[in-house]
């Protein structure tokens, strides 16, 4: 299902900035959200990241700079490659990424705010795993489902991703309904009475 029927589903709730997007254009992404909080410039608590999130987690990383942030690779081949060893979903990063030939190759789904050649420092100081983040105006805590893909990024919150999910899946069903009706000849504004 596409983030953005989720969004319509969700309520209108949840989108994260639409400067976020995949390094590659087919890439989706779902899984829970794994938050991460990493002071500008640093990936060091992106590394521990991946050994502290559960498998199968998507993290989702803020920087603090809430997109004033296009000068840095946060994330790049080697973290992917570890990510992926670590049996990880996917990545969301409120920040750069860098090494996009190779995340392009590898798979793995990066989702940045674009690219960056600039390599991050490693301070081991300020960074936060696990305790909600904001990006955008969005909160992402630990297990909100993440879903993600050339539209950018939805977040829902965890107790209502049932509900959620199924809300969807019938609005699929009416629109798919809506196209029969399209090809059949007859007009949006007649079907939706605009
Ligand atoms: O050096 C870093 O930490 C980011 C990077 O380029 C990689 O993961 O390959
Ligand atoms: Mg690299």
């Amino acid at each position: 299902m596409g983030s953005a029927t989720l969004h319509e589903a969700a309520g209108r709730v949840g989108a994260l900035p639409h400067a976020i997007k995949p390094v590659a254009d087919t890439w989706t992404l779902a899984g829970p959200a794994f938050p991460v909080f990493t002071p500008p410039g640093n990936n060091v608590f992106i590394h521990d990241a991946l050994y502290a999130a559960p498998r199968g987690s998507v993290l989702v990383v803020a920087t603090g700079l809430h997109g004033h942030d296009p000068e840095w690779g946060y994330w790049g081949e080697i973290l992917s490659h570890a990510a992926m060893v670590a049996g990880l979903a996917g990545i969301v990063l409120d920040g750069g990424a860098r090494d996009a030939t190779r995340l392009r190759e590898q798979g793995f789904p990066v989702f940045s705010r674009g690219l960056s050649i600039l390599g991050t420092g490693k301070d081991r100081a300020g960074g936060i795993l696990g305790e909600p983040v904001t990006i955008g105006t969005v909160k992402v805590s630990a297990g909100d489902l993440v879903v993600g893909d050339i539209d950018g990024v939805v977040v829902i919150a965890a107790s209502q991703a049932a509900a959620v999910l199924d809300d969807g899946v019938r609005r699929e069903d009416k629109e798919a309904t809506i196209m029969r009706r399209l090809t059949a000849g007859e007009r949006s504004v007649d079907i939706y009475g605009f």
